[in-house]
């Protein structure tokens, strides 16, 4: 009798894959077919929409928006159908759509496969959220904002040493090496926030996620527990736990002391209130270390990009933003010296960042998926199971809200006469409108974003006093890198620095 070749057992495993995959896209298409495309429809051909997705997902965007303003879409990916809503009365029936209706953390775990990656109790239990926003809001950063500038000013001594020279400094690089201290010096404190084998885990952890979430995400849906489990999570997270593991009995003595022991050799507030509130299976230094891991790459990937295009239009356009954010930030330190309420009247720069996360917001999706069936108001109805997204694209681009939209207007909400069209709300760079949804939207919105953003303005204010600035090629900013659905400023590019040449 003939024997099977491997080829063969190749091919034969290969069919019943690729037909699943075909059944279970078909299925989503035909239960997705009355709402209207971008790309191809049928459920072949719009493998081919998908495949020129990967590579061109912000431009499908971009042309949704014009084609289907103030309706609904859908474009595919390889793995399923994305539902888009243009337009502020969709995106408000998805902010006050409950959890039980619209999952974020279904979305989430979709997308980077929380539950393979990272750890299933990512999922289960997210309390990480609630130490964020009751340690890291405006008032408790306050009584912390001398340890960060105290950490920023180390960081650039460090990673920058002033030089009478010009020097080439690669930007995403750099500014990640620098951000990464006075992230940690908030999470974990002096002094494993400068032991460099515990920062550089914290990279690698985020590195580690991204790639599991790639190759999970080539398998189809059904195969993925399976590959998941081989995989396992990232084994960043157990190294991770040999730093924690001390600070956490250095905290429990600490408690059972009543707090008096003064010997601790570690202490940040917002590690001990992430012992204090855990559970006891959540105690644990692994699941700890995860944790930090976790909001590390929460926080560090968002807040380097987002200084790294602030330095670009720093580099290039000095005269229009780098002098008058200079002569803000002399003005104000001189007069009131440094804290976090000197640095909430830097109008200049706040208004600066909210311009640069409306125009290279990373992602132009806020995505949820359904756990029941959903029908919005002009009557589309969507099925359980549906990846459904706002488009913070059409809230961003929206001419009626923001004049010329498509331009960056960097001092465009100091603009006496733009506040005064708007109303004199708040237009500050933490504050989320219907027309700024960089940071989010409803009861998910980044809890990170004041540390983010007193993180971007101290760095960015430290930069403009110290160093003078130029582009390595001075004939244009470094272009955008669009990959998939992400947008991100050139991460090869570098600017050249040196010690600030007083006139
Ligand atoms: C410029 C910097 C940042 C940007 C642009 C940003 C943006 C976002 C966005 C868009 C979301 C999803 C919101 C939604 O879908 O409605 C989010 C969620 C989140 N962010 Fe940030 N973020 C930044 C910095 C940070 C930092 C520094 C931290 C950590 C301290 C952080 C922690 C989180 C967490 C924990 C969530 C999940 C919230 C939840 O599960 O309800 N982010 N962020």
């Amino acid at each position: 009798m003939e024997i099977l070749h491997y080829e063969d057992y190749q091919i034969l495993l290969a069919i019943p894959l690729l037909l699943s995959v075909y059944f279970y896209y078909n299925c989503e298409t035909q239960r997705l077919r009355h709402i209207p495309t971008i790309g191809f429809n049928s459920p072949i051909l719009s493998y081919l929409s998908a495949i020129k997705f990967t590579f061109m997902g912000y431009k499908m965007i971009q042309e949704g928006y014009i084609h289907y303003h103030g309706q609904i879409y859908k474009f595919p990916t390889l793995t399923r159908w994305y539902v888009v809503v243009n337009g502020p009365t969709f995106t408000e029936e998805i902010r006050k759509a409950p959890d039980s209706t619209m999952s974020f953390i279904n979305a989430l775990d979709e997308t980077i496969r929380i539950t393979y990656t990272m750890g299933h109790y990512m999922i289960e239990n997210t309390y990480h959220n609630s130490v964020v926003q009751s340690k890291l809001n405006p008032r408790n950063l306050g009584n912390i904002f001398h340890e960060i500038n105290d950490e920023i000013i180390h960081a650039f001594d460090l990673i920058i040493p002033p030089s009478t020279e010009w020097r080439r400094y690669p930007a995403l690089e750099t500014i990640i090496k620098i951000l990464c201290r006075p992230v940690n010096r908030v999470f974990v404190g002096l002094p494993l926030c400068r032991n460099q084998e515990y920062l550089d885990l914290g990279v690698k952890f985020t590195t580690d996620v991204f790639t599991r979430a790639i190759i999970l995400n080539m398998f189809p849906f059904f195969l993925v527990p399976l590959v998941g489990r081989v995989m396992g999570p990232s084994r960043t997270i157990h190294r991770a736990a040999d730093h924690i593991a001390p600070l956490i009995n250095e905290n429990l003595k600490a408690q059972s002391n009543g707090n008096k022991d003064s010997e601790r050799k570690c202490s940040s507030l917002f590690l001990d209130s992430l012992i204090e509130k855990a559970t006891e299976e959540e105690r644990s230094p692994d699941r700890l270390a995860g944790r930090l891991l976790t909001l590390d790459l929460a926080g560090m990937h968002t807040t380097s990009t987002t200084l790294v295009h602030a330095l670009y239009y720093l580099a290039f356009r000095g005269n229009e933003y780098l002098e008058p954010i200079r002569a803000e930030v002399e003005e104000i330190t001189s007069r009131e010296g440094w804290s976090l309420d000197s640095l909430s009247k830097m109008k200049k720069i706040d208004s600066f960042f909210r311009e640069i996360l409306r125009v290279h917001t990373m992602g132009p999706l806020l995505s949820r998926i359904t756990l029941k069936g959903y029908t919005f108001s002009d009557g589309t109805w969507i099925p359980k199971g549906t990846m459904v997204s706002a488009s913070s694209d059409s809230a961003h681009y929206d001419q009626s809200s923001y004049p010329n939209p498509r331009e960056f207007s960097g001092f465009r909400y100091v603009d006496k006469g733009e506040r005064e069209r708007k109303g004199n709300r708040s237009y500050d760079a933490v504050t989320i409108t219907e027309d700024f949804m960089s940071f989010g939207f409803g009861k998910h919105a980044c809890p990170g974003r004041f540390l983010a953003t007193v993180n971007l303005k101290l760095m960015l204010a430290h930069l403009v006093l110290n160093y003078d600035m130029k582009l390595e090629h001075e004939e244009k900013r470094p272009k955008d890198l669009y990959i998939g659905l992400s947008i991100l400023p050139n991460t090869t590019a570098a600017i050249m620095l040196r010690k600030r040449v007083l006139e």
